[in-house]
């Protein structure tokens, strides 16, 4: 595993986002062998968009040849809705690129037969081959995706029933009231993601100390799901200083001197 430990959360983005550019370019992808990105919503990933967008206005990358999965989708609201998954990337990112929309795969949420649909999402991963790169967050008790505390280290992509936590946590996107949060989600499973080549996972503010704190200092344990990272060939997390809080003096130092060069400035 990688730690990049940055001081700012604004640097966090900057950095994910140059190394989602240097990755797409680095590849050269064309209309037969584009180039996969894995997606997350939340407010951490906000800063990154805001950066690629930037970049590829300023021509440094283009999206043409990029097919894009995201992580999950709430179950029950219709993509129109402010709140969906759907909604959220394309507001925040993919109407402001050149991506193509049949490149761009979301969950349906709305789906009359879900299995159907989280085994469909499975299978057009496949046809791809593999995600080249998966960008995530993690929430405040460690889940990715929606791979809440408990789910299991073998899952794939699935209904899942979201935790008392994550519905209050996500509140504030629904008028701060829990009974609009939706109670289940589309979600690839842990499994899922630790089939993508590389795993970049960016974690920003205090209340993430604990979640930073079980991926690189615990054990690999399906309640904090996030510490499946561990198993994962390329895993890489970014960070910034509020959300190592929790880390060993030791721990943080010994990951600061590994990436000096990569983190000079930042
Ligand atoms: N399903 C998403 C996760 O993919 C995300 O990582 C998490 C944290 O979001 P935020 O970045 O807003 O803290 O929120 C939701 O639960």
């Amino acid at each position: 595993m990688r730690l990049i430990p940055l001081e700012k959360s604004s640097n966090v983005g900057l950095w994910a986002a140059q190394y989602i550019v240097d990755k797409i370019n680095a590849f050269q992808p064309t209309q037969d062998r584009p180039f996969v990105l894995g997606l997350p919503t939340g407010s951490t990933p906000l800063e990154t968009y805001k950066h690629l967008i930037e970049l590829y206005k300023m021509g440094e990358v283009s999206f043409e040849h990029v097919v894009t999965f995201n992580m999950d989708e709430y179950v029950g609201i219709a993509p129109s809705h402010p709140e969906s998954y759907y909604s959220f990337m394309h507001n925040n990112f993919f109407d402001h690129i050149n991506i193509q929309s049949q490149n761009i795969n979301l969950l349906n949420g709305l789906a009359d037969n879900l299995e159907e649909e989280c085994q469909r999402y499975e299978r057009k991963i496949k046809s791809y081959g593999a995600v080249h790169l998966f960008m995530g967050g993690v929430g405040n008790d460690g889940h990715i995706a929606f791979n809440e505390p408990g789910s299991s280290l073998a899952s794939r992509t699935r209904v899942k029933t979201l935790t008392m936590e994550t519905r209050t946590a996500n509140s504030r996107f629904f008028d701060n009231d829990i009974n609009q949060v939706p109670k289940l989600a589309l979600t690839i499973g842990v499994a899922t993601l630790l089939e993508a080549k590389e795993v970049l996972t960016l974690v920003t503010g205090r209340h993430k100390a604990l979640a930073l704190q079980a991926a690189v200092e615990g054990s690999v344990n399906h309640l904090w799901t996030i510490s499946a990272l561990q198993l994962h060939q390329k895993a890489i997390i970014v960070c910034d200083a509020f959300s190592t809080m929790e880390l060993k003096v030791k721990t943080l130092k010994y990951f600061q001197e590994l990436e000096a060069e990569n983190i000079r400035g930042l």
